[in-house]
């Protein structure tokens, strides 16, 4: 059975630092932190408002990271300059509308096919592996193969989000036999998005998925029991998931 990693999003730690305008808590420090305690990899969103992660923490998790840096960010001019000169392990291209609370739903690529195409091209040619960030939808999934994305997220808001478990099952069907047609195509299969301590074994018990990115629910367990526990007790359950139990 494969392993399925943890992608530990930091940037909610940027959040409580921003509330007051302090030098703490620090990012950077959170990061060795999760990584310490076996994340795989560390998840960043740089909001074209900064208003958690901003641009020295970028720069300088980008020198300092031991796993891999996931660099989410919008399709912007701006945000393409700061990755080509980064060279993240991974970008992961996401909407962002500043109105929002948070992500509001997947990427639009089979819409704009003709700009996320050249955004993968020339981060590709950087050296950075493209994830696209969308909702579990098999026109979304070809139009990601069609421009030439080797990875993506499947967008879990709608199973988080669920109001009633018979809701929460029919989209964790949807995002199951979505994963499975991506794999099928070809590409890795990543998720994310309101996974928390409760609702997560569900999702790592998909084979396809490679890696799961969750940042709020682990950032607010860890102001709790610390956040090398959270990371330790994430990890748990996902292994618990992936094996059924
Ligand atoms: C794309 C996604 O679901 C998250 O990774 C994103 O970072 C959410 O935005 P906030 O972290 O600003 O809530
Ligand atoms: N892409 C999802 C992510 O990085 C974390 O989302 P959340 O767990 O903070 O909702």
């Amino acid at each position: 059975m494969s392993r399925i990693l943890l992608g530990v999003n930091i940037d909610h730690i940027a959040t409580l630092r921003q509330a007051r305008g302090t030098n703490y808590p620090d990012p950077v420090h959170a990061a060795a932190v999760a990584e310490h305690a076996g994340a795989e990899g560390i998840t960043i969103h740089l909001r074209e408002d900064r208003r958690h992660i901003i641009d020295r923490d970028v720069y300088t998790l980008a020198k300092t990271l031991k796993t891999r840096m996931n660099f989410e960010m919008a399709v912007t001019q701006e945000m393409l300059d700061i990755a080509c000169e980064i060279k993240p392990a991974y970008v992961c291209l996401v909407p962002e509308k500043r109105e929002e609370l948070t992500t509001e739903g997947g990427l639009d690529v089979a819409g704009q096919q003709d700009k996320i195409a050249a955004a993968v091209t020339r981060l590709s040619k950087e050296g950075i592996k493209v994830s696209l960030f969308i909702d579990a939808d098999k026109a979304q999934i070809d139009a990601a193969v069609a421009v030439g994305a080797p990875v993506i997220e499947i967008h879990t808001g709608c199973y988080a989000d669920a109001e009633t478990d018979a809701d929460a099952t029919t989209e964790l069907n949807r995002i199951s036999t979505m994963a499975t047609y991506a794999h099928s195509k070809g590409l890795v299969v990543n998720a994310g998005h309101g996974l928390h301590y409760h609702n997560v074994k569900p999702i790592a018990a998909i084979p396809e998925l490679y890696e799961l990115n969750i940042g709020h629910a682990i950032i607010a367990r860890a102001a709790i029991d610390g956040l090398a526990t959270a990371v330790r007790d994430m990890k748990q359950l996902m292994v618990e998931g992936r094996r059924g139990e």
